[in-house]
């Protein structure tokens, strides 16, 4: 007997993605924006398959976000910022509404909503993970988005199976 097995894969480059950037420490975030979109387009999605979205901050994501999927035009939200640490609780809050209610408009609209928000405690840490030694959180959020698209893709909605 063998097990079916589905998952998500980078053959197909079929998809609308949209990319949520913060303006918020744009001297790492825009780095994760160079490096989602050349991602997307070393897997074969067109210039025209990609919108950029700029926001204030991280904050922010989340209603961009509804708002976008809200409009039923985009196949994958990737949503990019970096949070980093202060001297006061101020992080926790910030960190935590965007990651929570990025999660809630995924599941609310049915779209693979991609947290690509560094959460970090130093600008060495967010410099490390947007391009260099630890890699592009942006590349790799990308990647997410393409096979989370693929991989819904071919779960479909479940009615045929009814
Ligand atoms: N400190 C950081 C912020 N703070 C700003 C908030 O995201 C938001 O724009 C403001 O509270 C107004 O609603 N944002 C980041 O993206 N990164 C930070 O480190
Ligand atoms: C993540 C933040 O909001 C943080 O950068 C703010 O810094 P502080 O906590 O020193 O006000």
């Amino acid at each position: 007997m063998t097990i079916n097995t589905i998952e998500g894969d980078f053959s197909a480059n079929q998809g609308r993605y949209a990319i949520v950037v913060t303006r918020w420490n744009s001297f790492v975030v825009d780095h994760l924006q160079s490096g989602a979109i050349d991602a997307l387009k070393r897997h074969g999605i067109s210039d025209e398959q990609i919108t950029v979205i700029k926001v204030p901050g991280a904050y922010e994501l989340p209603l961009v976000c509804q708002r976008l999927a809200d409009t039923g035009q985009y196949d994958a939200l990737i949503a990019l910022g970096a949070v980093i640490r202060g001297g006061t609780p101020h992080f926790e809050y910030v960190a935590g509404e965007a990651a929570g209610g990025l999660n809630s408009v995924a599941l609310t609209f049915d779209i693979p909503v991609v947290f690509g928000v560094l959460t970090v405690d130093s600008i060495e840490q967010a410099i490390e993970r947007s391009g260099t030694k630890a890699g592009n959180k942006g590349a790799e959020s990308a990647l997410v988005a393409i096979e989370m698209v693929n991989l819904l893709t071919q779960i479909g909605t479940g009615e045929a199976a009814e």
